[in-house]
């Protein structure tokens, strides 16, 4: 099992060119089930969750030629409408076939998810919000088996706000019959990305960017051509290596108004931020200063970005409370945090960060994707080794992450 080496206390100087977004393409791909026509997608990461989509859309028939960031999808041969445990348990976004395939072939079998290191994360409002459109739903030995002969508009209230949920029900109420609204949706900037994809398929949507969607269900999508949008939390997992390693760095092919609470908070902590365009400049000359949060939906403060911010605090001037409002057990860093000399303690859902002048490498273990990132983080501070173990889940979403520090100055090598 590969490990990432890291030697610390190396500041970081140069360019880094953001990826797509993983949490935009894994959607996307899944819309690739709703038309028999192409779709050629480009900025598309290249990571294991990315790969792992293209196998389960393979094995239903959906058509891919991958060349670089492009993939070309053709979904006019698909015949099977399973999605197997084996490769639901490695990706639990493969849940987001469930509503194309209902809405175009009238029937999916997906195999429930299940619980994962962040959380026991349920599909019930997914399930909730096909059944008000009309399908049949049944449980049964792992299997969401889901049928309807041609899906109806409904008005959805979905419990909770759930970012893979509105996606799968948007999907769904494109070839629905009739108007489905979707209250209390999602506004993350993936599930918009998704959104305008749709609507360059021919679907019709309103109030995109908004917790209320209107879709009118259409007979049927065409082709098009979409850019993923760039990865907002790969942009800040580096804004955060830098805000913590110190250092000088310019990170091209951003958007940055999708990550506006989180650059405040940079700034709180003491980084200089200045932007162009599609690129950000992060400088880091000082300590930071420790900044507390407390994570929610869009446009809060995400979730994803909860365990790289806690490796900047380690070593802050000062205390922070960081409080995890979305996912019950998303402190799993913190114990290796602790490992490599950082003074944290856990009350409930949050985390008391009492700043330390320095980390000692160690080894360490990934316990899920972004407090892997937090471990390559706080390894870039840590003086001396440190040894990270199970990164295979920081290669679920991150695009070469180690060879981008590499090119701006990081001493990290993969051990294989
Ligand atoms: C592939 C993808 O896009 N993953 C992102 C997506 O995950 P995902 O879409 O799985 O997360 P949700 O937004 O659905 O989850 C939000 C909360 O709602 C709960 N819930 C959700 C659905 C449901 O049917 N029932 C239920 O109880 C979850 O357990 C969680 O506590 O949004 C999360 C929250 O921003 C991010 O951390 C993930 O990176
Ligand atoms: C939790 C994440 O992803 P997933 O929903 O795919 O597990 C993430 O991207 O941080």
């Amino acid at each position: 099992m590969d490990k990432l080496l890291i030697q610390g206390g190396h500041r970081l100087s140069g360019e880094i060119t953001i990826s797509g977004a993983k949490n935009a393409a894994l959607p996307i791909l899944c819309a690739g089930l709703l038309s028999s026509d192409p779709l050629h997608l480009n900025n598309v990461p290249n990571l294991h969750d990315v790969t792992t989509m293209l196998k389960l859309l393979a094995q239903m028939g959906l058509k891919a030629q991958q060349d670089g960031h492009t993939v070309i999808l053709q979904g006019d041969a698909i015949h099977n409408w399973e999605a197997p445990y084996e490769m639901v348990k490695t990706m639990r976004a493969s849940i987001l076939v469930l509503g194309p395939l209902l809405a175009r072939f009238g029937e999916a079998k997906v195999s429930l998810p299940g619980g994962c290191a962040i959380g026991s994360r349920p599909v019930d409002q997914h399930i909730k919000g096909l059944q008000a459109m009309g399908a049949e739903i049944t449980i049964e030995a792992g299997y969401i088996h889901a049928k309807a002969k041609k899906l109806k508009g409904a008005r959805v209230v979905t419990d909770m706000i759930t970012v893979t949920g509105t996606e799968n029900l948007l999907m769904a109420a494109t070839l629905a019959e009739g108007e489905t609204i979707l209250e209390n949706a999602a506004r993350e900037p993936e599930v918009t990305d998704l959104a305008n994809l749709l609507v360059a398929m021919g679907a019709k949507i309103e109030g995109i960017g908004t917790d209320r969607l209107v879709i009118q269900g259409v007979a049927s999508l065409h082709g098009a051509t979409h850019s993923v949008i760039p990865d907002r939390i790969e942009t800040g997992t580096f804004l955060c290596a830098v805000a913590a390693a110190g250092g000088d760095v310019v990170l091209k092919n951003t958007r940055i108004h999708t990550l506006d609470v989180a650059l405040d908070k940079l700034r709180e902590a003491g980084v200089i931020l200045t932007s162009e365009d599609d690129s950000i400049r992060v400088q880091m000359a000082a300590r930071p200063k420790a900044v507390s949060f407390r994570t929610t939906e869009y446009p809060g403060f995400p979730t994803d970005m909860q365990a790289q911010f806690m490796a900047m605090n380690l070593i802050a001037d000062g205390t922070s409370h960081v409080t995890e409002t979305i996912f019950e057990n998303r402190f799993m860093h913190v114990q290796e945090m602790n490992r490599l000399g950082a003074a944290i303690d856990t009350q409930g859902n949050t985390a008391i960060i009492k700043g330390v002048d320095k980390l000692v490498g160690a080894p360490v273990m990934a316990t899920d994707l972004r407090a892997s990132a937090s471990l390559v983080i706080a390894g870039l501070v840590a003086q001396g080794e440190t040894l990270i173990e199970r990164i295979y889940h920081l290669d679920r979403g991150y695009d070469r992450m180690e060879h981008k520090l590499s090119a701006v100055g990081a001493k990290i090598e993969r051990i294989k």
